[in-house]
């Protein structure tokens, strides 16, 4: 790990353990994907292993749920009627108006799914990914492989380069999703109204689901070295320190 790398699982840490301040007993929690949410989750368990916390959750990935399973918090299943008192989870990219780049690890649908099923919706990240304008990372996309050559098409008539994700230790194997979907990685560099791509790309047919999240995140924890800022839309700054309860 280079000390950039350190500094910045550090700083997931760091907000993974801000967000556990305001998580209340009895609390049912939507459980976010990536490290940054790991980190949660791990912490989450401790809690609830050490009897200061009684929580249930549903996990936004196999992997989630997989952990949430070892560190011991109980899970519950989809059903109607469902919605979480919380959702904590990473993004790859925020704005200051809390518009989100997410899918990096390939969570995109079950993610979006349960952050609108919650009645808060929380962002944990480190300083990287607080971006002036979105769009240096990658906007993934979940595919249906059979829509797959209209969907590249599609992509790069609104000026994006399309990528079809692979596995990282095996690259001529395809990445699949949870639900066993491609991943399109589109390379825009900026987004400069990501209001209007999202329309955009929710009328392509074939796209189950794209990773721009607008309008869903009711606060971010970004950690910066020791300190946890809160921001919210159209608010200034604050120190999390500041908050006793959910801001
Ligand atoms: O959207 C996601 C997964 O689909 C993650 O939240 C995002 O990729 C951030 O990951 P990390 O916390 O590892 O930086």
């Amino acid at each position: 790990m280079t000390p950039d790398q350190s500094q910045q699982a550090l700083e997931k840490r760091t907000a993974a353990a801000a967000a556990l301040r305001w998580v209340r007993d009895g609390m049912l929690l939507s459980l976010g994907t990536g490290s940054t949410s790991a980190a949660f989750i791990t912490l989450l368990g401790e809690a609830v292993q050490a009897g200061q916390l009684r929580v249930q959750g549903t996990a936004t990935s196999l992997a989630s749920e997989n952990l949430a399973r070892q560190v011991g918090i109980p899970l519950v299943e989809p059903r109607r009627g469902l919605r979480f008192d919380l959702a904590v989870d990473g993004a790859d990219e925020l704005d200051a108006q809390l518009r989100l780049i997410k899918g990096g690890g390939g969570a995109l649908l079950r993610e979006k799914l349960l952050e609108t099923a919650s009645e808060y919706f929380l962002v944990i990240a480190d300083s990287t990914k607080l971006v002036p304008q979105l769009g240096r990372f990658p906007l993934p996309l979940e595919v249906v492989p059979f829509a797959l050559p209209w969907v590249l098409d599609a992509v790069e008539k609104l000026g994006g380069a399309p990528e079809v994700r692979t596995v990282k230790a095996d690259p001529n194997q395809l990445y699949r999703s949870d639900q066993n979907n491609l991943l399109v990685d589109c390379y825009f560099n900026a987004i400069p109204d990501p209001e209007r791509l999202m329309h955009q790309l929710q009328n392509i047919p074939g796209i189950v689901e794209q990773g721009l999240f607008i309008g869903l995140a009711k606060a971010a924890l970004i950690a910066n070295g020791a300190d946890v800022q809160v921001i919210r839309p159209g608010m200034a700054p604050a120190p999390a320190s500041d908050f006793a309860s959910l801001p």
